[in-house]
């Protein structure tokens, strides 16, 4: 018999964590990172509307700097945004993992869908967006965007300082490798579990449900979707933005 309580995955509701408490450090002196502005527009807020396109998201927590929280609020009040999606800004802590748990936190029952995105993609198309989504609705717990890598990787003995050699150990095979980006899509119990769970040190929450031995899949990232980590990067996404001004006409 079927149980007609539970919501059709489709009517599951989304949320979407956005970490945006990072320093920046690799982009240099400055505001935070996600305070830094794009085409004159702080890239927190290109991250939050590029998430709150996609009309399945309801919920968007901004994990801002942990003495920022009220700036973010303030920026989130005074940008356009859509009326149909929630705002939640909570304060970050030390790591990007901690910042992620912090947002859970925030998180109200009704949720049962997740997404986490970094501030630091603030050009992630909606369909990515969308493509994640769909796919954790059909049932996967954990699903991450990622592209095929351009450049060969090769595992290195790290140097002790920064620019001494590094003997190359191993050059795993490029075509099983991929680039993995965000908005990262999970079933909430599985990302709070994983969250409980896993103490050490990641740099993504698929791994950390990887290391409870549950399956993650990729669908297709985008370019468009890179993380804005190095002062060029800036001058990327700038002109990513110029391109679309063309295409849309303005
Ligand atoms: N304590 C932290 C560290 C990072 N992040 C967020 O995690 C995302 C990805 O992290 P990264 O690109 O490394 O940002 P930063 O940590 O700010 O960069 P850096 O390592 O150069 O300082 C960013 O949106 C960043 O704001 C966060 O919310 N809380
Ligand atoms: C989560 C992530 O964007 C996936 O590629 C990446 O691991 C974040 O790394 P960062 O050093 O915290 O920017």
């Amino acid at each position: 018999m079927s149980d007609d309580s539970r919501p059709s995955p489709a009517q599951i509701p989304v949320a979407a964590v956005i970490p945006a408490a990072g320093r920046g450090v690799r982009l240099g002196p400055g505001a935070p990172k996600a305070l830094r502005a794009l085409n004159g527009t702080p890239m927190l807020i290109h991250a939050v509307r590029a998430l709150a396109a996609s009309r399945h998201v309801s919920l968007v927590i901004v994990v801002a700097p942990p003495d920022g929280a009220a700036e973010v609020k303030s920026l989130l009040d005074a940008h356009a945004l859509p009326e149909r999606t929630d705002f939640l800004v909570v304060p970050g802590g030390d790591s990007r993992q901690e910042s992620v748990r912090l947002g859970l936190d925030a998180l109200p029952p009704e949720y049962g869908v997740v997404l986490v995105h970094d501030a630091a993609r603030p050009l992630v198309p909606v369909d990515t967006v969308d493509a994640v989504i769909e796919a954790v609705r059909d049932g996967a717990p954990a699903v991450v965007p990622a592209l095929p890598l351009a450049d060969t990787v090769k595992e290195v003995e790290p140097a002790a300082a920064a620019g001494e050699p590094e003997p190359v150990v191993a050059t795993p095979e490029r075509a099983r490798l991929r680039a993995v980006q965000t908005p990262q899509g999970f079933d909430r119990e599985t990302l709070v579990r994983a969250h409980e769970t896993v103490t050490e040190d990641v740099t993504d929450d698929a791994s950390m449900v990887e290391q409870l031995g549950l399956s993650v899949v990729t669908v297709p990232g985008h370019e468009e979707a890179f993380k804005v980590t190095r002062p060029l990067d800036l001058v990327l996404a700038e002109a990513v933005l110029a391109r679309r001004r063309l295409n849309d006409g303005f």
